[in-house]
This record gives C-alpha cells, structure tokens and sequence, in this order.
C-alpha cells in the first residue's frame, strides 16, 4: 500500500517555559506524523508533557522551536480543522443550553444554514447514543453522557482531526468501556482522523491503531508501537487476548523505563 501523505505533521517541536526559578523544559524534541485516517494515542508518564504538545499542536500555545503542520498548512492559531475534547466536561458545555443547542453551536459560529444545522446536530447526537435527550440540559445528564455530547458536538463540526486530550479521566470505569467503544465506532463510522492522549496503558492499546510512547520531560517519541490487534474489537475478547497482553506489558516496561530516565528516542 502506498504511503499515505500526513495529515498532522509535528517537526522537532521544543517548549521551554520560562519558570519562576528558571526555565522548564517540558517538551525536549518530538517528531511524529499522523496520516488521514488513524487512530493515534499517545501514552507517557504523568508531567511528561502531554497537555504542553497538545497546547503546541492545537496553536494554543506558541513552540519554543519545531514545526507543527495540518493538512500542510502551519498551525499558529487553533485550526477550523480541529476539534478538541478535554477532560473537563462539566466546563466545557454551557449549562443553560440544551444538548441540541450546545452541539449546533459551533456550526451557527461557521453559518451553516439552520435545517441542514438540524440535521446535522441530531444525526451526531443519536450517533452517541443520546437521541433522546436532545431538548435535556447538561445538568441534567451522567458525567459520561455529558461527555457523550461533547464527543458529538466535536463530530458535528466534521473537524479533520479530533483531538482528545484525557476525555474519560473523570469517568467510572464502565462508563469508560462504553466511551472507548463509542471512540472506536465514531472513527470507523465516520472516517475521522484521531489524535488520543491518555495516561491509561490498556485503554491506549485498546485503542489505538498506533501508540507513540513519550519519555519524561524533557519530551521526546521512545517507540511508535503498531497495535497489530484485529480491527473488530470489544471489551471482553480483545482484552483477554495473549496479543493484549504482550502489548500492553511491553508499554508498560517502555513506561517504566522512561520513569528511570533510561529511554532513548526514536530514529526518524
Ligand atoms: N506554565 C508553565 N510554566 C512552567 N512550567 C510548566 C508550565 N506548564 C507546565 N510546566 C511543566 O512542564 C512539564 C510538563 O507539563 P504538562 O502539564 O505538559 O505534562 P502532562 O504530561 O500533561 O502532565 P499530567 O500527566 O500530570 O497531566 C511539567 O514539568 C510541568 O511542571
């Protein structure tokens, strides 16, 4: 199969930040490509700077030195072809919109038309499972259903690349098994390229097509694992796989490794 041309592009990207006793830093050197299509997560050991490259990648934040490139276009502000779901669900729907209302909003803000807005708001609603709770307000849902509607207010933006930076940390673990299902079925229903973060090891094998293990900060790529588990998974039989199991013990030594200071980055 031919290569396919990346959609995100992140080029020897540095952050140091300016500290208060000096200057941190946080991201050392970190080169990866993600290709239309994927469903990428990246793992690390917690402070390894996991929020600062997504900051750096989502223009939220300006790099130090390196290249960040969508669709081959430079990344300095937040790109229209990205959308991004953050852990905090409770802040980042409006409590005094209803679900249709919070989801349809970024689409007024681009000035699709109001029945195609319609269509659009309710197809992505129902392809989270929450067709019945349209006309309901954030505050009346689950934390995971409230995350359910941000997942599709994100898809309803047809961004690109949806960006994911710890969406389920906050979530009892079943409510868990059911997002990442969700996230599985709304990148193979959808097509849509995504880019998950997660400090869960088995959620990230799970996952992910490929998994980019971080070192400590300062932050650099160690291994760019291929999850070679079969496309069809589910809770049940994809973890009790022996394939599973070797997987996620070998990124947990990578982890372990890393904590120590023992990693070495990637060649590219
Ligand atoms: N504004 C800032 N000023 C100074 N140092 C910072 C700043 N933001 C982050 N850092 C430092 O940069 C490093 C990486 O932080 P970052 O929050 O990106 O890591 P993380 O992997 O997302 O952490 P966690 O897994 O705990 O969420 C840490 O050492 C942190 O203390």
């Amino acid at each position: 199969m031919a290569e396919r041309t990346p959609l995100l592009s992140v080029r020897e990207l540095k952050k140091t930040y300016q500290g208060a006793s000096g200057p941190v830093e946080a991201v050392g050197s970190i080169t990866f490509d993600v290709r239309p299509g994927e469903l990428v997560c990246i793992v690390g050991p917690s402070g390894c700077g996991k929020t600062t490259l997504l900051k750096c990648l989502s223009g939220l934040l300006t790099p130090t030195a390196g290249a960040v490139t969508l669709d081959g276009a430079p990344v300095t502000t937040p790109p229209k072809k990205m959308a991004l779901v953050f852990q905090e669900y409770g802040r980042s729907l409006y409590p005094w919109l209803t679900v249709r209302d919070n989801v349809a909003l970024p689409l007024k803000a681009r000035g699709m038309p109001k029945a195609e807005r319609r269509a659009v708001v309710e197809q992505a609603v129902a392809e989270v499972g929450l067709g019945h709770a349209l006309d309901t307000y954030p505050w009346q849902l689950s934390g995971g259903m409230q995350q359910r509607v941000a997942i599709a207010r994100a898809v309803a933006y047809q961004p690109e690349i949806l960006v994911m930076d710890e969406p389920f940390a906050a979530v009892d673990a079943q409510t868990r098994a059911d997002l990442e299902d969700l996230v599985r079925r709304v990148w193979r229903d959808l097509g849509v390229t995504v880019l998950f973060v997660t400090h869960d090891i088995d959620e990230s094998v799970y996952l992910g097509e490929r998994v980019l293990m971080l070192s400590s900060s300062p932050t650099f790529v160690q291994e760019d694992l291929a999850i070679d588990l079969p496309d069809e998974r589910d809770q049940l039989t994809t973890r009790a796989m022996p394939r599973f199991t070797e997987l996620r013990t070998h990124v947990y030594e990578q982890i372990q490794r890393a904590k120590r200071g023992a990693a070495t980055p990637v060649p590219h």
